[in-house]
């Protein structure tokens, strides 16, 4: 089911939590909303499933004005950060509970009720836990139990805020993974709200990057993660090294010392230059952009990431940069640094 969101405002008091929000989520997309705490994610959210109303703007779902339906009737799937099963049902009892309070018009027999939920079971790989509380299972198993209970009713829009939230780092890794191809299998359009780049990257077919209350940049994940639209995608996305430097013509200068590399068109006056960690390259003195001392090296799997204090400023600049482990770097070396790939943006942006 596609989704169009117009011109959406919503003020708390006097504070924009969306501010003129434009979005349109086609059929069968799982689309990540990322960005910082406050930035209107979860608002955002809230709005498309019915559970909240914008002061102005626009929600269609499959064309049709949603504003004027309630949260039931949008025929919203959805599943919090907090587990929200019931405690004194058994797993197979809380997937058949849409099921069982459906209005009777539509509500199906207890055998085609059994099958689904057999099958919802089956879908989330957790058949053999139909007879278990929710207090018997784990962190991650619940939430597989939720997404199922959410699939019951046959959800046209499936709608997560943080779903993996509250799981430790391992399980949440894992959960990505299975919700990516149980996606593949269902397909159906589904929304999910996380701070996590590394989770909206890996999961979404797009990434919409969220900050203050606007849409900063919606793309690929591949699109957000290299080309980044604005300094703060470029600096919410991957770790980024960031120099104020001054821009005249095509010359870039930090602290009033030629950098020798292109200004890529950006606009001449203050501005600040985004590198990578791992897109700075390393190399003999003198060879690069950037002059530096090496403070301290840590190195963890295949990479070493080494603190570079730059010369120039009395080795007040201190960067850190991620390096192959072709080259053991020390302590103490005097290196010079290239950035391999960098973005220009102004100093206002
Ligand atoms: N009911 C409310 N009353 C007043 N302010 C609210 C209300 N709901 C949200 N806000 C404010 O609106 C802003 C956006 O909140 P929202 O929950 O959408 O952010 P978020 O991006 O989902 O953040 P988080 O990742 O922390 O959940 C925040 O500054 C929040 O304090």
């Amino acid at each position: 089911m596609a989704i169009e969101v117009k011109n959406i405002v919503k003020t708390f008091g006097s504070f924009a939590a969306l501010d003129d929000v434009d979005l349109k989520v086609a059929d069968g997309e799982l689309l990540a909303l990322l960005g910082p705490s406050g930035s209107g994610k979860t608002t955002l959210l809230r709005i498309i499933a019915g559970l909240d109303w914008p002061d102005s703007g626009e929600v269609a779902i499959d064309g049709e004005n949603a504003l004027t339906r309630g949260a039931s009737e949008r025929q919203v799937g959805f599943v919090f950060q907090h587990y929200a099963l019931f405690r004194h049902m058994t797993v197979f009892e809380n997937v058949a509970f849409g099921l069982r309070v459906q209005p009777r018009a539509v509500r199906k027999d207890e055998a085609t009720i059994r099958a689904r939920v057999k099958e919802l079971l089956d879908l989330v790989q957790l058949d053999w836990l139909a007879n278990r509380y929710p207090s018997q299972l784990s962190g991650g198993q619940r939430q597989r139990i939720a997404l199922a209970r959410a699939l019951a009713i046959e959800p046209r829009i499936l709608l997560l805020d943080e779903p993996f939230g509250a799981l430790d780092a391992k399980v949440r890794k894992e959960l990505r993974q299975w919700l990516r191809s149980l996606h593949n299998e269902i397909h159906v359009t589904s929304i999910f709200v996380t701070h996590d780049q590394e989770e909206a990257l890996e999961v979404a077919n797009r990434v919409v990057v969220m900050d203050k209350g606007k849409i900063e940049q919606i793309g690929s994940p591949g699109e957000v993660y290299d080309n980044p639209a604005t300094a703060f995608v470029h600096g919410f996305i991957g770790e980024s090294i960031v120099l104020p430097v001054d821009v005249a013509g095509d010359a870039v200068r930090l602290d009033g010392r030629p950098l020798n590399i292109p200004a890529l068109g950006a606009a001449s006056g203050a501005a600040k230059l985004f590198v990578r960690r791992h897109d700075m390259a390393i190399g003999p003195a003198g060879s690069g952009a950037l002059d530096g001392a090496i403070r301290h090296v840590r190195s963890f799997g295949p990479i070493q990431r080494a603190e570079v204090a730059l010369a120039g400023d009395a080795g007040k600049t201190v960067i850190e940069i991620d390096a192959p482990r072709d080259r053991e770097l020390q302590a103490g070396e005097i290196v010079s640094l290239q950035p391999r790939r960098y973005r220009i943006f102004a100093a206002q942006d």
